[in-house]
């Protein structure tokens, strides 16, 4: 049981956690309390409701196929009606006040949020592409927390949340068991799951990416082999633990792109034990191996990917979600940083610390960017003139954790955004610098 424990105690606290990505885990809380040899039967041990939460189709391919079956107290149908409840910074695709905008983009770290605020109160949409009512595409949030959710638990219909926490460790408490994720980590909480969040310090602010699409997935290796980028085994998953808690709760979730609300009498996260392969999951970053070039030439930053969620064409993914950690660059007679281009994907990226290889200024941690569809950038003039002229000896670019979201569809910028007084509008100016170097 988790519910009496306060946060300070909570933080000290280390916990368990189930290994391995996609895994069939399983985990009681009580001895005794998952089924042997059955998913539901005639009556579920110690008077447990039994249930299933199925992500995929029934049908879909068992590769992908993400179900799990859960044991608790009350079933989850037992709640009240729902009621709309309005967020105003929260918004989904397709968007009705947003645009699709052919500028680069950048953003400085959003403000605390005015007033208290929980995980919920503080979201802010940045972009997003797609349809929530067609489970395409995604959003791209900031979070910003000065409190944490004590009666009030969260839960997404629309897609599943990949945080990218850049300040401030969390408690995220859920159906499943508790997660804890801070700054060089990331947690990915399934479409439908219950939890809260608790801040473990004074704030939090990081990014959401909320997934329309299908589930996140580890990217296949292809000529990489059985092994490298992100290892399935460093992905964990919670153990079973739960609140036994009979009062009134307010249960928020996010449906067909609004808020709703109802008063439960009990908390939801009261699941006594578990199995499958729908749970959430946190994965530390530093774990995950990159590779680059030995010779010379800058790969293209696929090779980045920690997850991908695929859509229903080949090779162009509803969203990718790619790092640019600490690694060695030694390309021979090679332009270091990422080149200059122009790309019919999408790209969204933030910053968890230090400085981006392609960016000498500006670029800050908890800021953000955005180049869409086929918009030009690359390396702003200092970071060019630097790396056309550097000694090419091999460089270690430390302290630093920067990501990507690359999307296949356009993403639209939400009006609050654009608006926003945190949004640098000189932007353009980072490559005004590039001198003419023609010599013919
Ligand atoms: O635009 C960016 O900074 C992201 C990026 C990095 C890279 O190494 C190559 C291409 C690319 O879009
Ligand atoms: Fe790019």
């Amino acid at each position: 049981m988790t519910g009496t424990m306060r946060p300070e105690a909570l933080a000290g606290t280390v916990l368990d956690y189930s290994a391995g990505f996609g895994n069939e885990h399983h985990s009681e809380a009580v001895p005794g309390a998952l089924p042997v040899g059955r998913n539901s039967p005639q009556r579920a041990p110690l008077g447990l409701y039994a249930e299933q939460h199925s992500a995929t189709a029934f049908t879909e391919p068992r590769a992908g196929n993400r179900r799990s079956w859960v044991y608790r107290i009350r079933p989850s149908a037992a709640h009240p009606p729902f009621r709309p409840l309005s967020h105003e910074f929260l918004h989904s695709a397709p968007l009705t006040a947003g645009a699709a905008d052919p500028n680069r983009l950048r953003w400085d770290a959003p403000p605390r949020p005015e007033h208290p605020a929980d995980f919920v109160d503080g979201l802010f949409t940045v972009c997003a592409n797609g349809n929530v009512l067609h489970r395409t595409g995604v959003a791209l949030h900031w979070y910003r927390a000065t409190r944490s959710m004590e009666d009030r638990y969260f839960t997404d219909a629309d897609g599943e949340l990949l945080l990218v926490p850049e300040l401030g460790r969390l408690l995220l408490q859920t159906e499943y068991g508790r997660l804890q994720v801070g700054p060089g980590e990331i947690a990915v909480i399934g479409r439908g799951i219950r939890f809260r969040v608790t801040l473990l310090d004074d704030a939090a602010r990081g990014y959401v990416c909320e997934n329309y699409g299908q589930p996140f997935t580890l990217p296949e290796l292809g000529p990489i082999g059985a092994n490298g980028l992100a290892g399935p085994r460093d992905f964990l998953y919670p153990v079973a633990a739960f609140e036994d808690r009979e009062e009134t709760v307010q249960v928020v979730q996010k449906y067909g792109g609004g808020l709703w609300a109802a008063d439960y009498d009990h908390s939801p996260l009261d699941v006594v034990a578990w199995h499958g392969n729908h749970a959430p999951y946190k994965y530390d970053l530093a774990r995950f191996t990159v590779l680059g070039t030995v010779s010379f030439d800058h790969p293209d930053p696929s090779i980045y990917t920690v997850l991908t969620s695929p859509s229903d064409t080949p090779g162009q993914a509803n969203a990718d979600f790619v790092v640019f950690p600490p690694r060695w660059l030694v390309g021979e007679d090679t332009f270091r940083p990422p080149w200059y281009h122009r790309n019919v994907m999408s790209e969204f990226m933030g910053l968890v610390k230090g400085v981006y290889d392609a960016k000498a200024e500006g670029f800050v941690p908890g800021g953000a960017s955005l180049h869409g569809m086929w918009s030009a950038h690359g390396p702003d003039a200092e970071t060019f003139e630097r790396a056309s002229s550097q000694e090419l000896v091999p460089q270690k670019i430390e302290d630093t954790l920067a990501f990507m979201v690359e999307t296949r569809w356009p993403l639209l910028v939400t009006d609050q955004a654009h608006a926003a007084p945190h949004r640098q509008p000189g932007y353009d100016t980072v490559w005004s610098g590039l001198h003419r170097h023609f010599t013919g």
